[in-house]
């Protein structure tokens, strides 16, 4: 991560932000914004004309009835039925207009918003995933999955309802302001008057909300990370049989959560008979006023009617005005942390210019490299390591050495801070991802399967692979027997219910996806999960075809591993500080005698 202040997600956690970087954020997520908005600059201009326009229709619709009165009526008396009959059709033709009006901007702005959104998910999508593991090892899933769902959520929300509302709103009731006192400017004092206590209400609602809504986004979050941790350890949490104490700190979760929702409600249930009281008592005084102003002769009946229609209709809209700068300010915050993911660069960039490699042999070189993950603590002090083609070598060494590091290196999912490491004598740095990842294949510990097909998930080492090389490359490892006894045979689905395989087979298959990637360099993180003697024997001698003419680094657990290595390498606090064939070490009186003495016992 950038080590400038507050750039990418660094500004995230601090609340000690300056003004220029708070002010540096916001410009960010403006520009974000924009981005976003720009493709569309002509439907959202469109749409927002359409606004204005059915609007106006709205509010005709009192004037209208007041003209209807005074002058309509009026006419009628004298057998002139025109002028009532134009507008009762001028009434009927804004009120179809108005609502044709709205069901088209309800449509574009809906379709408007579900554009930016599905843009904004994707981009984030793509952008994480293109993030080099660095990032991913310090910025938690939990967080990611936030930023996909609660702050997608909470920008969904304001662009939903919220712009509508405002917009339509602020409107309405300007609109609806001016109506007033064009038709009858004493009245429109009467609704000034109104604003006063209009004024505090919201203010008041908008604090007390303000902290409900954090309060209450808090808890949800909480109950959340509560579940997903449960699930997630759902192992440790039966075999420490947790589950009491889970149940007791969910419950309290719970029962936060409740509380401010509760205290919510109790909010809501002021607020609005507020604004209704607030609404009921102007339209009385409008009433009371304009009513001896009717028979003083002063106003038109007409006149009062569209006053007292409008009185009426001003606060409508004010709920939901109130409530728009509680959502503009979540989905603000939402929007600040994920232009702060969109900002981050990868740590392991693409070469501008790669240079070509076909048909890698596999010669590694660690050329005077040393590595860091933070500055000022060497993790792998200096060193050179020369690996020639087709050696397999066995890492050893006391949990923290670093070997999972220096596998790490080979992968290139990070880069040296000094040094380079060279495949073929050409740099990792300046491979393209693609030849990188065709020549050095990484197997993970945890052997990890996709959702889909036993199939698929040995395809994914040669997407273009018929189904003939995946059950060569399945009995390659000999891992055909068990797959064809499974309920579907290759086209088991591994998550469900009988494609369930064990932790060896998982190891054979994405044992059968790296022979099918056929790599010149193998990475191997063994797994330490013991296995049953069956089980280990066909995962050794799986092991052995898929190290035969190729590279191999393997962090090694078992004795039997490191016995079909060439060579072996003992790594304590970052160093090599032993290195020969297994024989020779074993020979000798180093690290290695020890720990081979050691585990020769531990298996009589
Ligand atoms: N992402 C990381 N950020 C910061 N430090 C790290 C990170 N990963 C590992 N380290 C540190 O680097 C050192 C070497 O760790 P590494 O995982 O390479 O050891 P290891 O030999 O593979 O251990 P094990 O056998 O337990 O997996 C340790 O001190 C560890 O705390």
């Amino acid at each position: 991560m950038s080590a400038v202040a507050a750039t990418g997600v660094t500004g995230e956690d601090r609340s000690d932000l300056s003004k220029e970087e708070s002010r540096r954020i916001r410009q960010r997520s403006l520009r974000l914004l924009g981005s976003l908005i720009a493709p569309m600059r002509g439907r959202v201009i469109l749409t927002l004309v359409v606004v204005v326009i059915s609007t106006v229709l709205q509010v005709a619709g009192p004037a209208l009835i007041g003209i209807g009165v005074d002058q309509g009526l009026a006419a009628l008396r004298s057998d002139d039925w025109a002028p009532l009959a134009w507008t009762a059709l001028t009434y009927l033709v804004t009120g179809v207009g108005g609502a044709l009006s709205i069901s088209w901007y309800t449509v574009s702005s809906a379709q408007i918003s579900q554009a930016i959104l599905i843009e904004l998910r994707t981009r984030t999508f793509l952008h994480t995933q293109r993030l080099s593991l660095e990032f991913h090892e310090s910025y938690t899933s939990g967080r990611i999955i936030s930023r996909q769902t609660s702050d997608l959520d909470s920008i969904r929300e304001l662009l939903d309802s919220g712009i509508n509302q405002l917009v339509q709103g602020a409107l309405y009731s300007g609109f609806i302001a001016i109506a007033i006192f064009t038709v009858d400017w004493v009245s429109g004092v009467v609704l000034l008057c109104s604003l006063v206590p209009l004024y505090f209400l919201i203010r008041w609602f908008q604090k007390r909300s303000q902290k409900l809504f954090r309060v209450q986004r808090v808890a949800s979050a909480k109950l959340i990370v509560h579940f997903v941790e449960t699930m997630t350890g759902i192992r440790a949490v039966k075999a420490f049989r947790k589950e009491k104490r889970n149940e007791r700190e969910f419950g309290a979760l719970v029962e936060d959560y409740r509380k401010v929702n509760a205290d919510t409600i109790q909010l809501f249930g002021i607020f609005d008979p507020g604004l209704v009281m607030i609404g009921n008592i102007t339209v009385a005084i409008a009433l009371l006023i304009g009513g001896f102003r009717v028979v003083s002769g002063s106003l038109a009946i007409g006149s009062l009617l569209a006053v007292l229609l409008y009185a009426r209709r001003f606060f409508d809209p004010m709920e939901e005005m109130a409530m728009f700068y509680n959502s503009y300010q979540s989905a603000a915050a939402a929007l600040e942390k994920i232009s702060g993911v969109l900002e981050e660069e990868p740590s392991v960039p693409e070469p501008a210019h790669p240079t070509k490699l076909d048909g890698a042999h596999g010669h590694v070189l660690f050329d005077d490299v040393s590595f860091h993950y933070k500055p000022g603590r060497d993790v792998l002090p200096q060193f050179r390591l020369d690996i020639p083609a087709g050696q397999t070598i066995a890492l050893v060494g006391s949990t923290g050495a670093g070997k999972s590091t220096l596998a790490k290196l080979v992968s290139r999912f990070y880069d040296p801070s000094f040094g380079k490491i060279t495949l073929d004598g050409v740099d990792l740095r300046e491979l393209s991802s693609e030849d990188l990842r065709r020549a050095i294949v990484m197997v993970t510990q945890e052997a990890y399967l996709f959702s889909g097909s036993v199939a698929d998930n040995i395809a994914l080492g040669k997407p273009d692979a018929t189904i003939e090389e995946i059950q060569r490359a399945a009995q390659a490892v000999g891992a055909h027997e068990f797959i064809a006894s499974l309920p579907d045979g290759y086209d088991t689905d591994v998550n469900k219910r009988g494609g369930r395989v064990s932790a060896g087979q998982r190891q054979l298959i994405s044992f059968a996806r790296a022979f099918l990637a056929n790599p010149a360099v193998l990475i191997l993180d063994e797994a330490t999960s013991s296995l049953d003697i069956p089980s280990e024997r066909l995962v050794q001698e799986a092991l052995q075809t898929l190290l035969a003419d190729r590279t191999a680094v393997i962090i090694a657990h078992r004795l039997s591993t490191v016995a079909i290595a060439d060579r072996v390498l003992v790594m304590e606090h970052g160093r090599i500080v032993e290195d020969g064939t297994p024989a020779e070490l074993i020979g000798g009186t180093g690290r290695f005698a020890q720990l081979h003495a050691a585990w020769r016992d531990s298996l009589v």
